[in-house]
């Protein structure tokens, strides 16, 4: 895609990553109420400790369940959620260094912004309602291209709508967003997002809300547009089969998150077929599309239902309240992320042959 034409000169890290999360925590204070005045503030651990690179043209599924904090590291990647703990880099620039003015700031902040963009679950609360679909696009337009004149701006949205499905573009441009179905709602929300000229989307969980039939056709549209536009996306879905369509589709990797941590990642039909963590095996059996129950018992693959409690995550290893294989070390202390650097890695002792887990005792509780 052409270059901005107002993007102001900046010095960038050629060798760093387009984005880079050393170390992530993103911890809230929970809302007590007048309770605050007497108690020490409840703090949920929506992202701990997170370090992973996205590269240019890249894809990452993140996947886990409701409140994992999926949202929450997918905005503090995009620079929308400000991290209480660790960095986040943009081509090798601090994004909050930048936003703060804080060091010699190579990339403004605003450039940060506009390279990385979001599509949400429900386009038409982003949409504004009194705007019609020509108007909407023509923002973006004039931020980056701002010499484009009138009749260009059109051509270009005409020419976008038309790349995007809604054929011919004359029949959506002057409607407004509550005339269109959700399904046009969202490739609108998609055409906003690349008139940015993204280095970055994040569609965070942006094919829920669609009919099923519709779900494979928005995600084969946007891994198209992947490459014609030389995009990276994070994709999020608490569904392990888009997760792995997205990212097997387009050439990624899938990311499962649980209570805060990442726990598994890597090439998506490796991560599928051969799953290192317990827990990614969890969500491989909740997942009918995967046909594994056939071969698989009927009951989960777990020793307990319950999701914890984030404000209070069990320790050691968080899963190990829940899991099959836990034994004591599990409770003792945390697995990292290990294997290769850019490949398959899980956090589970299970993946190191001389762990002194092999000789610890199962949990019985
Ligand atoms: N602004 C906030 N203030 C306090 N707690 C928050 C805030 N945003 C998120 N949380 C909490 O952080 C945890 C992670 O939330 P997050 O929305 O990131 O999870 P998720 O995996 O995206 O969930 P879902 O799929 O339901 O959207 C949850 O316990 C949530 O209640």
């Amino acid at each position: 895609m052409s270059q901005p034409d107002a993007v102001a000169e900046t010095t960038q890290n050629d060798d760093a990553p387009l984005l880079s999360l050393e170390n992530v925590d993103v911890h809230f204070e929970k809302d007590q109420g007048l309770l605050e005045f007497f108690e020490e503030p409840d703090v949920v651990r929506a992202v701990d400790g997170i370090s992973f690179d996205i590269e240019e043209n890249d894809v990452l599924a993140l996947v886990g369940e409701s409140g994992c904090g999926k949202s929450t590291l997918g905005k503090t990647t995009i620079g929308l959620q400000r991290p209480t703990g660790g960095t986040v880099r943009y081509r090798g620039q601090d994004i909050w260094a930048a936003k703060d003015g804080v060091g010699e700031v190579d990339i403004p902040f605003s450039e940060i912004r506009s390279s990385l963009q979001i599509i949400h679950q429900d386009p038409g609360s982003s949409l504004n309602p009194n705007q019609r679909i020509v108007d909407i696009l023509a923002q973006p337009i004039k931020q980056t291209h701002p010499s484009a004149g009138r009749s260009e701006r059109r051509e270009r949205i005409y020419s976008l709508l038309e790349r995007v499905g809604m054929n011919p573009a004359a029949d959506f441009a002057d409607r407004y967003p509550h005339q269109l179905s959700g399904g046009e709602q969202q490739r609108v929300a998609l055409s906003r997002a690349l008139l940015m000229n993204p280095d970055l989307i994040l569609a965070d969980e942006a094919i829920s809300a669609l009919d099923v039939s519709l779900r494979v056709e928005m995600m084969d549209l946007m891994l198209d547009l992947q490459s014609e536009f030389d995009t990276s996306f994070v994709f999020i879905s608490h569904d392990l089969s888009n997760a792995r369509y997205f990212a097997e589709h387009g050439d990624g990797r899938i990311g499962v998150m649980y209570l805060g941590e990442l726990v598994e990642v890597g090439p998506a039909e490796q991560l599928i077929e051969d799953p290192g963590h317990p827990y990614t095996n969890v969500l491989r059996w909740a997942t009918p599309d995967l046909a594994l129950h056939a071969a698989g018992a009927s009951d989960p693959p777990m020793r307990k239902i319950d999701i914890p409690d984030p404000v209070d995550p069990p320790s050691g290893c968080r899963f190990h309240t829940r899991c099959p294989e836990a034994r004591e070390a599990c409770r003792e202390s945390c697995p990292a992320l290990t294997g290769e650097t850019d490949g398959h890695r899980t956090a589970c002792f299970r993946t190191q042959p001389d762990h002194e887990y092999w000789d610890s005792p199962p949990l019985d509780d």
